[in-house]
């Protein structure tokens, strides 16, 4: 089944590019009392890839003036890793966002083919990382409250189940395995220190509250703890909100030299991408 990512097909199955694994033993599973972000909300409204708002007032551009004059109406949004228990709501929110107009029972299908992918699909090559990122509104100030065993393992996941969770508004990918950048040497092998974002989405309810910035500051914050110096992504060309969201955060658009063949991800020969790069400072704070 194909994934989405960069907002449309990649060839193969959503699972390993998403949730928190890594090759052992750098770090084991997904942390399940990782220190939180807790990250003030932004403004409402939504959009769809592809178009930029015109208007302009409350409910586009600048939302986030109303949520700071009105900062109890929106719940809180936290940014931490996936966990289990946010499997099937990650493929969910991925599905909605990259492909809304599917309907039953494809959409059904390539829900479960994105849970059953991020279940089973962990594994990454000896030394690199990769983790999925969820914001989540609504959770409890306290979420340490689980049910389940510690010792239980599910696809690289603990297996306990927080009570108070929260929902899932947001998913971003970040890994070091360079699939999508330029080899280097005659040996042809990986990029090392560049993470690689991915699978940016955020439901169409919670858009234009600062969601994606919120995950993409956490997948910098990711990137430097792994030791990356810049962070890479491709963004399809025609996906203008996604290009301004990433310009804004300071990625660059990166020419690719005619006939370089940098690798690309596989979706429709019609789509074409921005190649987008951001330097990271190494002792700038998230
Ligand atoms: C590498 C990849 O994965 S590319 C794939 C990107 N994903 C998609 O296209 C999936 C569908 N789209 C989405 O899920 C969302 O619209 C996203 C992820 C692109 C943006 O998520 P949001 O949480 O709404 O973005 P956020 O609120 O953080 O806005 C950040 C900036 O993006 C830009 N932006 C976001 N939405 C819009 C919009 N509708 N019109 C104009 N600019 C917009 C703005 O510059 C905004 O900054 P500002 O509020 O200071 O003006």
């Amino acid at each position: 089944m194909a994934l989405v990512s960069c907002g449309r097909l990649l060839p193969h199955s959503f699972p390993s590019p998403s949730i928190s694994s890594s090759s052992p033993p750098r770090y084991p599973t997904l942390p399940l009392f990782l220190p939180r972000v807790l990250i003030p909300h932004r403004g409402g409204g939504s959009s769809r890839s592809g178009t930029l708002s015109t208007a302009t007032g409350v409910g586009t551009c600048r939302t986030s003036q109303a949520i700071d004059l009105f900062p109890s109406v929106w719940p809180e949004v936290t940014v931490r890793d996936a966990r289990l228990e946010d499997c099937w709501e990650v493929a969910d929110t991925h599905c909605r966002c990259f492909f809304p107009d599917y309907t039953f029972p494809i959409d059904l299908v390539l829900r479960i083919d994105r849970f059953v992918g991020l279940l089973s699909g962990f594994s990454v090559p000896p030394g690199c990382m990769r983790t999925c990122l969820v914001a989540v509104t609504g959770s409890s100030v306290n979420d340490n409250l689980y049910i389940g065993c510690e010792d239980l393992k599910i696809g690289g996941f603990e297996g306990k189940f927080s009570i108070n969770r929260g929902s899932v508004a947001g998913i971003l990918t970040v890994d070091t395995v360079a699939d999508f950048l330029p080899r280097k040497g005659p040996l042809r092998q990986r990029r090392t220190g560049i993470a690689y974002i991915s699978n940016v989405a955020v439901r169409e309810a919670d858009r234009r509250r600062g969601i994606a910035k919120m995950l993409i500051a956490k997948a910098e914050a990711r990137a430097r703890s792994w030791g990356c110096r810049s962070m890479a992504l491709h963004c399809d060309i025609n996906n203008l909100v996604a290009t301004r969201l990433y310009k804004g955060q300071g990625f660059k658009c990166i020419k690719v030299p005619d006939f370089a063949k940098w690798p690309e991800p596989k979706t429709s020969p019609a789509l074409r991408f921005n190649f987008m790069m951001k330097l990271l400072t190494p002792n700038a704070t998230p």
